[in-house]
């Protein structure tokens, strides 16, 4: 083949490659997405089960799963990420892998992706901040916050397992949260905007969620039909 014909090859080949991944398109990939992410054990699996009402595995050992769980819930897509951060037991170079997996997954789906949940365990998550203050560092989760919200999809915060505080340390602990994810205290204030609490274990907190999601999605469809 000389140089002219093995071009043409090539970009034949690349068309055709193109048309081969738009054929394997389903449905499910013109939807608009809802992306859940956090650490592992935080209840990302719980929630996707509350709302898919799947059988969607819950508390299993951590991040065994690398893989990304997609569920078609009609009008939209609620797509279960991997838990990222430290993991007893896992090897830092899979930890990096993860996140890189999942920063990829993001950045080849922003078109679509209309709205994303960022989970954190409400009894944890002060105690990972203070050991990765001490070492200079931004915790991930707030380096996801701030990622998702450079590439405007919409993050929103679900503090769960409030049933693991006390009440009277409630206000305390929310108003250091979200101080830490840029909102100035009382919590109060952010609830209806980017904030949720909740006990997803006893489905508390579902609602206000759901609600979020629709707002996102109801957005991306009137933008979507106004073109
Ligand atoms: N106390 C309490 N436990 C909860 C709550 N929500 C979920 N859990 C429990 O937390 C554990 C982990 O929940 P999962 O939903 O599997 O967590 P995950 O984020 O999907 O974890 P990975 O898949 O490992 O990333 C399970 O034992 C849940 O029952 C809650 O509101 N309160
Ligand atoms: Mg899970």
């Amino acid at each position: 083949m000389n140089e002219e014909t093995n071009n043409e090859f090539k970009k034949n080949l690349e068309k055709f490659k193109k048309m081969a991944k738009r054929g394997k398109e389903t449905k499910m990939d013109k939807k608009p997405q809802i992306i859940v992410v956090g650490r592992s054990n935080v209840g990302k699996s719980t929630l996707v089960r509350l709302i898919t009402k799947k059988d969607v595995r819950v508390g299993k050992k951590p991040g065994v799963t690398l893989k990304i769980n997609k569920y078609d819930v009609g009008n939209f897509i609620l797509v279960d990420l991997p838990g990222f951060g430290f993991m007893t037991g896992l090897e830092e170079k899979v930890q990096n892998k993860i996140k890189k997996e999942i920063v990829q997954y993001i950045e080849d789906n922003k078109d679509q992706i209309v709205g994303s949940i960022i989970l954190i365990d409400v009894k944890a998550f002060p105690g990972i901040v203070e050991r990765w203050d001490s070492k200079d560092e931004i915790p991930i989760d707030i380096e996801m916050f701030e990622f998702l919200e450079e590439l405007e999809l919409n993050p929103s915060i679900f503090i769960n397992k409030m049933d693991k505080i006390k009440k009277n340390d409630q206000d305390k602990t929310l108003d250091k949260i979200v101080a830490i994810f840029g909102c100035p205290a009382p919590w109060r204030q952010w609830i209806n905007d980017i904030i949720t609490i909740g006990i997803l274990k006893e489905g508390i907190g579902l609602n206000e969620v759901m609600v979020k999601i629709n707002k996102n999605v109801n957005e991306y469809n009137r933008v979507k039909n106004k073109k």
